[in-house]
């Protein structure tokens, strides 16, 4: 089997450095270069302890793609950078599998049609883990049925965005499915601003941010009688792996952006 040549944006990070070791282990694939904000000229080997990579690191993902072969660019950045890189990428056909967030409805269609002109395929994962996946479907299932629901997201207090990714993503599947309610009492009113949580489409999202944690969300319907919980923890960043591996293996057989992973595994 031909190796998929992958250039990793961000790879001194906390998600960057599980992605080295599973790059590291995977036959197929091959780390053909690296683009960090720091360190240019230097080798991945010299500043992450795997002897094993020889990749030269770059600081501008443009001049990186001009002197690297490469097939995908997995980057595991920041919101605004991850947006950028996909870009980039695209016009120069090469696959982006993003790990980052922030991107609006409008950037999506744009990318998307971009993606569909260059006939190149591009994946967008607000969250890798299997697990996470299987908990936004199983939610879009009950807000049929349970339409009350509140979003609680937990995360470590390194995390730059809120609400995450996950959280919005999940909140956008129920929404195709959910009849629009208004919830809690009428008249309710939140005495501290921020009380409620951010509102979408009448469902409340919250954010807790506390060291200690990783990537946590729990999705709460609430019915007449009942309540039902659907969970997911991420107790550390390998649990995203498996979802990296598996977009990186089929970015290279599609030829337009898929937005969540959802909608490639069966
Ligand atoms: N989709 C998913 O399943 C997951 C996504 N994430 C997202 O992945 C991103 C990275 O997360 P962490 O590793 O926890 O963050 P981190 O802060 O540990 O790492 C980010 C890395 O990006 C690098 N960086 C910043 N600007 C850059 C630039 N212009 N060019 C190249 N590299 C640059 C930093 O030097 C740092 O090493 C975040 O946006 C986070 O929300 C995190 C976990 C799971
Ligand atoms: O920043 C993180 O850590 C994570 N970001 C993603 C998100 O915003 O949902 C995925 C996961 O929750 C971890």
């Amino acid at each position: 089997m031909e190796k998929i040549r992958i250039v990793l944006a961000g790879p001194r990070g906390k998600m960057g450095t599980e992605a080295l070791k599973m790059i590291e282990s995977t036959p197929h694939f091959e780390l053909a270069a690296a683009v960090d904000s720091r360190n240019g000229g230097k080798r991945i080997k010299d500043i992450v302890g795997l002897p094993s990579f020889e990749a030269l690191i770059y600081e501008d993902l443009h001049v990186c793609l001009d002197e690297t072969v490469a097939d995908v660019l997995i980057d595991l950045t920041k919101p605004e950078i991850g947006k950028k890189h996909l870009e980039i990428a695209l016009e120069r056909n090469v696959r982006p599998v993003i790990g980052t967030t922030g991107f609006s409805d409008e950037d999506l269609r744009r990318l998307s049609d971009l993606a569909a002109d260059r006939q190149t395929g591009a994946i967008i994962a607000p969250n890798f883990a299997i697990g996470a996946i299987l908990m936004m479907k199983f939610s879009q299932m009950a807000a049929k049925y349970l339409p009350h629901v509140e979003i609680i997201e937990k995360h470590h207090d390194q995390k730059l965005d809120a609400p995450s990714g996950t959280a919005l993503k999940t909140a956008q599947l129920i929404t195709e499915v959910r009849e629009s309610v208004k919830q809690g009492h009428p008249e309710e009113t939140e005495d501290l601003p921020g009380a409620r949580g951010a509102e979408l489409d009448g469902m409340r999202i919250h954010s807790v941010r506390l060291p200690g944690l990783v990537a946590h969300q729990e999705v709460i319907f609430g019915g007449e009688g009942q309540t039902l919980t659907i969970k997911h923890d991420s107790m550390n960043r390998a649990s995203f792996m498996p979802g990296v591996k598996l977009a990186v293996e089929r970015v290279m057989k599609i030829d337009q952006l898929v937005y969540g992973l959802e909608n490639i595994i069966e």
